[in-house]
């Protein structure tokens, strides 16, 4: 064993420390003590009914922190107030969260809420998110609030009803590994082109097992945004917990928003969260490298997020048994050009890429453009808070004059559960981050990329490179 402050330790590892209530044995898992629980309406009702069923009540509704996101429409309510819910089940899934949160005395973004959207992107919006805490939810892409220095990941709907009655959870340690990316990105290139290169290179399982630590120059240069972005995608890699050491950067973006320290309160924050980096000859049990410089925009071709190349590549041979049955179902012809593959429907938003950079993004694309004739493209901003600022700047007139649809706040296509969907061998391409088979409505095929990627798909009708159309000065 050694001596306590003797070994380098990593951010992970910090973190880690910070909250185990209870080492892990051979026999048990570690008691891990959570800072944030956030809940949605679909891994929540279950978890509810047990503790009813027991009688037990929530052990810190001040820890804990509701969403609808999900299953809310994205069109807005008629002239009687109704929303239009896509099925009777994502109506009571909203209904019984609202009384969930009511009766257990938890805050929750309601419908009509001007702070409501996406669950990973209002934690960081709100200042909930924040360094050095541990924060889970029902919900895989929870590693997003690792872009924080947090340790964040998602847990299954028995686990939320452990941390809803306890506040804490059962948890294994994980591997680590770091992954740096050496380099600057070249320009036209962004942080869902580094997952997807990154994913592609591990695999959708390489880091299974393990907790992530992002590193890099390219790292360091994202702006926080694009921080969530990457860490979003951690759990595509295969990894639950993907985190980024929090820096000046993340400090800037966090000053005075609502549940950040405010006043003296901040500088002892500050102080506090300067600490947690992982320190020079920290262990790692793998540490991988992507050349950050050699990054282009990246797409998706198979039913897996790993099957991703560069935009301007050739669709690969498929090869295994897995390749063969996924370029049936996306119907790519090996050896053609990825540009020659028509598109039917854009949907940029989702927890990955529905920020206000990314709109921006998006926007940067279509100004004076329009959308090709056929081609559906709908614009979900991740919340009210993100809809109300890409609209401050006029981005939803860049949008509505190229022809492209501005809905609601909420997960919309990205899983089509609330009625936003594909229709049966539609070619869709999206910001979100999971291309697996009927994920945007059955028979859909989905091709993941950039906003930048999606928008320039949007005008041209077909997968194209956005780098042309970020670098023209004027649009054509
Ligand atoms: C509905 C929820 C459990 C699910 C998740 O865990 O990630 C969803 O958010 C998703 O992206 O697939
Ligand atoms: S936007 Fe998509 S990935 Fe994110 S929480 Fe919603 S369904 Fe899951």
């Amino acid at each position: 064993m050694s001596i306590e402050g003797s070994s380098p330790k990593s951010l992970f590892d910090k973190l880690w420390e910070r909250h185990v209530v209870v080492e892990e044995t051979a026999e048990a898992p570690a008691v891990l003590y959570i800072d944030l629980h956030l809940i949605h309406e679909v891994t929540s009702p279950q978890a509810f009914s047990v503790l009813e069923g027991r009688g037990v009540k929530v052990r810190r509704p001040d820890k804990t922190f509701g969403t609808l996101d999900h299953s809310t429409p994205t069109l807005p309510a008629n002239d009687r107030g109704e929303l239009p819910y896509a099925t009777p089940e994502a109506k009571s899934q909203v209904e019984r969260l609202i009384e969930n949160c009511a009766e257990h005395g938890i805050e929750l973004l309601n419908m009509g809420d001007p702070r409501r959207g996406i669950v990973h992107v209002i934690g960081p919006e709100l200042g909930l998110t924040q360094p050095g805490k541990t924060i889970v939810c029902g919900d895989s892409h929870t590693s997003t609030h690792g872009a924080f220095g947090a340790l964040a990941f998602g847990i299954g709907t028995t686990e939320v009803g452990h941390v809803l009655a306890t506040q804490c959870v059962l948890q294994r340690k994980p591997k680590s590994m770091r992954v740096v990316f050496d380099g600057l990105l070249p320009e036209g290139v962004g942080a869902k082109d580094m997952a997807l290169a990154m994913i592609a290179q591990i695999g959708a399982d390489g880091g299974q097992g393990y907790a992530i630590e992002f590193a890099g120059e390219a790292v360091r240069a994202l702006s926080m945004e694009a921080r969530m972005t990457l860490c979003n995608m951690s759990i595509e890699a295969g990894a639950r917990f993907g985190m980024i050491a929090p820096d000046e950067t993340t400090f800037e973006w966090l000053h005075g928003r609502d549940y950040v320290p405010k006043g003296l309160a901040w500088n002892e924050a500050l102080a506090d969260w300067t600490d947690l980096r992982s320190e020079i000859g920290a262990h790692f049990d793998k540490e991988v490298h992507v050349d950050a410089t050699k990054i282009r925009p990246m797409i998706t071709y198979g039913v897996s997020p790993d099957a991703a190349a560069p935009v301007d590549a050739l669709a690969p041979e498929p090869h295994s048994e897995a390749e063969k049955h996924a370029a049936d179902y996306m119907k790519f012809n090996a050896g053609k050009p990825f540009h020659d593959v028509a598109v039917d429907r854009v949907f940029i938003g989702s927890c990955t890429n529905s920020r206000l950079s990314d709109l921006r993004e998006a926007a940067a694309v279509m100004r004076g453009r329009k959308v090709k004739e056929g081609v559906v493209a709908l614009i979900v901003p991740g919340s009210e808070a993100v809809k109300h600022a890409a609209e401050a700047e006029k981005l939803h007139e860049v949008f509505l004059a190229a022809g492209a649809e501005w809905r609601e706040p909420g997960c919309s296509m990205c899983i089509a559960m609330n009625g936003d969907s594909g229709k049966p061998g539609e070619l869709v391409v999206s910001t979100s981050n999971r291309n697996f088979i009927g994920r945007q409505g059955k028979g859909v095929r989905t091709v993941l990329a950039s906003p930048a990627t999606a928008a320039a798909s949007a005008i041209e009708g077909h997968i194209a490179d956005p780098r042309p159309y970020l670098f023209a000065k004027e649009s054509a």
